[in-house]
């Protein structure tokens, strides 16, 4: 028995996708040009396809996990479950208006024509909003439209927003926030569903090691007990006694979120020496 899961063969998922199942210790022989592949440790056969079609290959059970976009789970609409997010591909899909156009909210877009690659979700946008516009469906280089005359407004993906600004487009409105996330087909048997147990534990143990560090210092003794109050620690920090009479060393895990913070806290309570080391795996 092996689970069937379905990649982008190229884009901006691929590389990412093919990284989180390394770090989940998955060995793939992705050569060029290969649609199929098999991992050699893990019972997994890896399909690479266009995004587009992930979804509905993964309603049919044609593969029985997928990862895509969440832009891309909304738009197809498909009967499947998303299991997890996986923290890559984050952006947003937003409506964009000529820098020019003096846009002052949702209402602005009544009557204007907007060129976009996801119909499904403008037409649910524009419907909550009670806006009457006409969508423009292509298939690619949408931030060009409202330049050559296509359409007044566009809705695309942003991330760094370099392609808006190159075409001389604002951001007007933000539909929705995206990550790639894992799709699973709803009909998964005991044994399938074991499989995706398996995998779904190692990818949660790289997303937490990702958002957490090891740090080790150097604490005076004298001060030990304020240190180790502002370390959290997976249970309470270890605390070590140094060669030179006095010290200590204190270790833990610190989430990416609070470092600065603490760091700064922990120099001001006199620790010296601090060192901060990526966590490969990180299992609780
Ligand atoms: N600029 C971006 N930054 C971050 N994530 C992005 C960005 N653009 C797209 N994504 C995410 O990556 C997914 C794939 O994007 P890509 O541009 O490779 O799609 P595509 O051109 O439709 O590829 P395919 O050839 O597989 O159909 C998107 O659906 C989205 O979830
Ligand atoms: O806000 P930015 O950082 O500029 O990113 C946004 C761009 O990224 C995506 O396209 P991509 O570069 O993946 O190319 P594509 O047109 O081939 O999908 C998306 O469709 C936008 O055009
Ligand atoms: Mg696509």
């Amino acid at each position: 028995m092996k689970l069937k899961l379905a990649i982008q063969k190229s884009g901006r998922l691929h590389d990412d996708s093919i990284k989180l199942l390394k770090e989940c210790g998955i060995d793939i022989n992705n050569g060029v040009n290969r649609l199929k592949t098999e991992a050699s440790n893990f019972p997994l056969e890896v399909f690479f396809l266009r995004d587009d079609d992930i979804p509905q290959y993964v309603e049919d059970g044609v593969a029985d996990l997928g990862i895509v976009g969440e832009n891309v789970v909304m738009e197809k609409n498909k009967q499947v479950q998303v299991v997890e997010k996986l923290g890559f591909g984050k952006c947003r899909l937003s409506v964009a208006v000529p820098k020019a156009m003096d846009y002052s909210g949702v209402q602005d877009l009544h009557k204007l024509r907007i060129a976009t690659t996801y119909p499904v979700i403008v037409d649910d946008f524009l419907k909550k909003n009670s806006i009457t516009a006409e969508i423009h469906e292509i298939s690619g280089s949408v931030e060009i439209a409202p330049g050559i005359g296509l359409a007044d407004a566009i809705c695309d993906l942003v991330s760094s927003g370099s392609t808006l600004f190159m075409n001389g487009l604002k951001e007007a409105e933000v539909i929705l926030k995206s990550e790639a996330v894992l799709i699973a087909n709803n009909g998964l048997n005991a044994a399938q569903q074991q499989i995706l147990d398996k995998l779904l534990f190692r990818i949660k143990a790289v997303k937490k090691a990702k958002n957490n560090k090891y740090i080790l210092l150097n604490a005076p003794n004298n001060n030990l007990q304020q240190i180790i109050s502002l370390l959290p620690g997976m249970k309470s920090p270890t605390v070590l006694p140094l060669a030179e009479e006095g010290w200590s060393s204190v270790h833990s895990v610190l989430n990416e979120n609070d470092f600065w913070d603490i760091i700064e806290s922990l120099k001001a309570a006199g620790a010296q020496g601090i060192l901060v080391v990526p966590i490969e795996k990180m299992i609780i």
